[in-house]
């Protein structure tokens, strides 16, 4: 829980503008499945070649074997002092050497006495005042030996096949696997000792769990809605952005409902060999359906929902739809009133495949949205149970400056002013730390890093020119803090969080964000005539909003009223915009960005007094907070904070 937030994507997020790309490229998802196995086949084949030349090197034993015709005529000759027999195989030593027809000298021989010689080995023996043992002949190589030599490549071709097996179930996440090695699915909540989630851990999305409620009842007491006929859903499908709460929510049914919580994400199954996703499937629900009544939960569910069909000729195509048809199978098995609810977690139900959402299947869509002001309160209050909290604190300020953050994000948040006040040697947790945490998670972390004077002058520029349109546009959010403090991997930030918690946003207003995500950049155009690559990430966000506004949201005449770019799903379904669509809405949204760009020079041009002041006194102070940047600009907050 300490992954800062991650970068905003929708309008309706506090924002910032930097002056520096913000996402490091991640790094490939690779597959760990390869060369282990290749190394262990190899290394139990030279085990084996070893063992089988070592165990040759004990069988051409000291002793040579010698014809039966020599050793009787040995005996005969009364030159054998003793033999040790067993079955037909005679070990024996002579009395005085003798030299091998092959070459060498020996005293120690072994022989075999044929099945047919009938002569009168014992009499000839007893003659010759031979000891005869017959005790075991000591073995060179045991039964169990030679079985082993034996069975070896048969045994080697089993370890290799089972060690595979483990890795793949082993990437299943640990539950259950082919082969019935079977280390079953467990149920989360049963694990002993383990606290139980219920809906008190759960706030802020009251509704939604208001409508899982009769799930919950259901799971109480199955036979009461048997008894009535009355069917339950099977799956309910939970949508939200990430971080929402999905996963809570759902282990807060079971813990509700008292009842085992099977949990699964869908990427997992279709990492495997074709047929094992399947596989995993059908014994998720084997399992489930032993404990019933009981809950399987499905994380990610997109990944193996995306619509079928316009061939996206990806990879694990196969496994994937195998995997998707076995859960729609094991669906449809339900009668109903088995008691195994299934419920899945996405942040995509846009481009799930209507099959998952038939009736029978996930037939309830339960919406999960980021929190209001008084959930944020309340998931801080959450949070911050098990933090001291020092007097004074003020929950609901903090939940008034973080609108559009969601419950994992306020949690982090949480835990980040609590790490503060550990690392400061404090006793509680201050206001001072969460402003600070919050700080740190909206604009990362301090970076040391010392600029040549130069760049900070480019930087205090650019940041000035955010921040002053942001302080120029009627109705925008309101500039919170500026800083040249490079932050994260942005050189510096200004932040502007809205007053309230938006919903749906004018056109003036998105034009509004974009003026002022183009202000760095149109502050270095003015003042040094050249813009450098810092605008990056501003240009991202530019690209997206006008993007949204064009294509989406109907904000062009020229392309109209219509949503003009097909969605994922509609692309999977093999949907594509016309070719001469596209160049309608590209020309859009270039008329808009430079529309936007032109406002935004020109404004800085009216007021380069106050983007120099504002520049100058960053230079000096190097953060500037919202009552000292707006003083300093001389501008006078249009709006007021609904709550201050
Ligand atoms: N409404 C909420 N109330 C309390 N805590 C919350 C809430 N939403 C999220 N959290 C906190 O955030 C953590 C992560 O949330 P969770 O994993 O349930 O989100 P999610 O919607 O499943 O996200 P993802 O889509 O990324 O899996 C939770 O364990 C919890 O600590
Ligand atoms: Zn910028």
């Amino acid at each position: 829980m300490t992954n800062p937030a991650p970068p905003r994507k929708s309008p309706d997020q506090p924002w910032r503008t930097e002056g520096a790309p913000e996402e490091p490229p991640k790094p490939p998802g690779g597959r760990k499945l390869r060369g282990g196995w290749w190394r262990l086949v190899f290394t139990a084949l030279v085990v084996y070649l070893i063992a089988n030349l070592v165990l040759s090197f004990f069988d051409q034993a000291n002793e040579p074997t010698i014809s039966y015709t020599e050793f009787s005529k040995q005996v005969n000759d009364g030159n054998v002092s003793k033999i040790y027999a067993k079955g037909d195989a005679i070990q024996g030593k002579l009395k005085t050497e003798q030299s091998n027809p092959s070459g060498g000298k020996y005293t120690e021989f072994n022989t075999q006495r044929p099945s047919f010689a009938d002569d009168q080995l014992w009499a000839n023996l007893t003659k010759h005042n031979v000891t005869v043992t017959a005790e075991p002949v000591v073995q060179h190589r045991s039964f169990l030996a030679n079985l082993l030599i034996s069975l070896a490549p048969m045994l080697l071709l089993i370890a290799v096949w089972v060690f595979i097996a483990r890795r793949m179930s082993a990437g299943m996440g640990g539950a259950g696997g082919m082969l019935g090695r079977k280390a079953p699915p467990k149920p989360v909540e049963l694990i002993p000792g383990e606290k139980r989630t219920t809906f008190a851990d759960v706030a802020g999305i009251d509704e939604v769990a208001g409508e899982l409620n009769d799930v919950v009842d259901f799971l109480k007491n199955p036979d009461a809605y048997r008894r009535m006929g009355a069917k339950m859903p099977r799956g309910v499908l939970l949508a939200g952005p990430p971080g929402t709460g999905k996963t809570l929510l759902a282990r807060a049914v079971a813990g509700e409902a008292g009842v085992p919580f099977f949990s699964a994400s869908a990427s997992e199954f279709i990492e495997m060999i074709v047929g094992v996703g399947a596989s995993r499937v059908r014994e998720l629900f084997a399992e489930a359906r032993k404990v019933a009544p009981s809950i399987i939960f499905i994380d990610e569910i997109d990944t193996i929902g995306r619509a079928r069909a316009g061939g996206s000729g990806m990879g694990g195509h196969d496994e994937r739809e195998q995997t998707l048809n076995q859960i729609l199978t094991e669906m449809d098995g339900f009668s109903g009133a088995e008691g195994v609810i299934v419920l899945a977690a996405t942040n995509r139900a846009d481009i799930l495949d209507p099959a998952l959402t038939r009736p029978g299947r996930f037939d309830r869509v339960v919406q999960v949205s980021p929190p209001d002001r008084g959930g944020r309160e309340a998931i801080l209050e959450i949070h911050t149970r098990d933090i001291p909290l020092a007097p004074g604190v003020d929950l609901a300020q903090v939940a008034r400056t973080t609108p559009g953050m969601t419950g994992a994000e306020l949690a982090n948040l949480a835990n980040e002013a609590a790490l503060l006040a550990v690392k400061r040697q404090q006793e509680q947790v201050t206001q001072t730390d969460l402003s600070e945490a919050l700080e740190k998670v909206q604009l990362g972390a301090e970076r040391p890093l010392v600029m040549p004077e130069e760049e900070r002058r480019r930087t205090a520029y650019h940041e000035s020119g955010h921040a002053l349109l942001g302080m120029l546009q009627p109705g925008a959010d309101p500039v919170r803090k500026i800083t040249i403090v490079p932050r994260g991997r942005a050189l510096g930030v200004t932040l502007s969080t809205p007053e309230a918690d938006r919903y749906a946003y004018t056109e003036d207003y998105l034009r509004g964000r974009i003026i002022g995500a183009l202000g760095g950049m149109a502050a270095e155009q003015v003042v040094y005539g050249v813009v450098t690559t810092g605008s990056e990430s501003d240009l991202e966000q530019v690209t997206n909003i006008a993007r949204g506004m064009v294509s989406r949201w109907g904000m062009s005449h020229q392309v109209g009223r219509l949503s003009a770019l097909p969605n994922d799903a509609q692309q999977a379904y093999g949907l594509a915009a016309a070719p001469q669509t596209l160049d309608v809405i590209d020309s859009e949204m270039r008329r808009i960005v430079d529309e936007c760009y032109e406002e935004a020079c020109r404004k800085l041009r009216d007021h380069r007094g106050q983007l120099d002041a504002l520049a100058q006194a960053l230079l000096e102070n190097e953060t500037l907070e919202e009552a000292d940047a707006y003083r300093v600009a001389g501008i006078t907050r249009l709006t007021k904070d609904l709550d201050a």
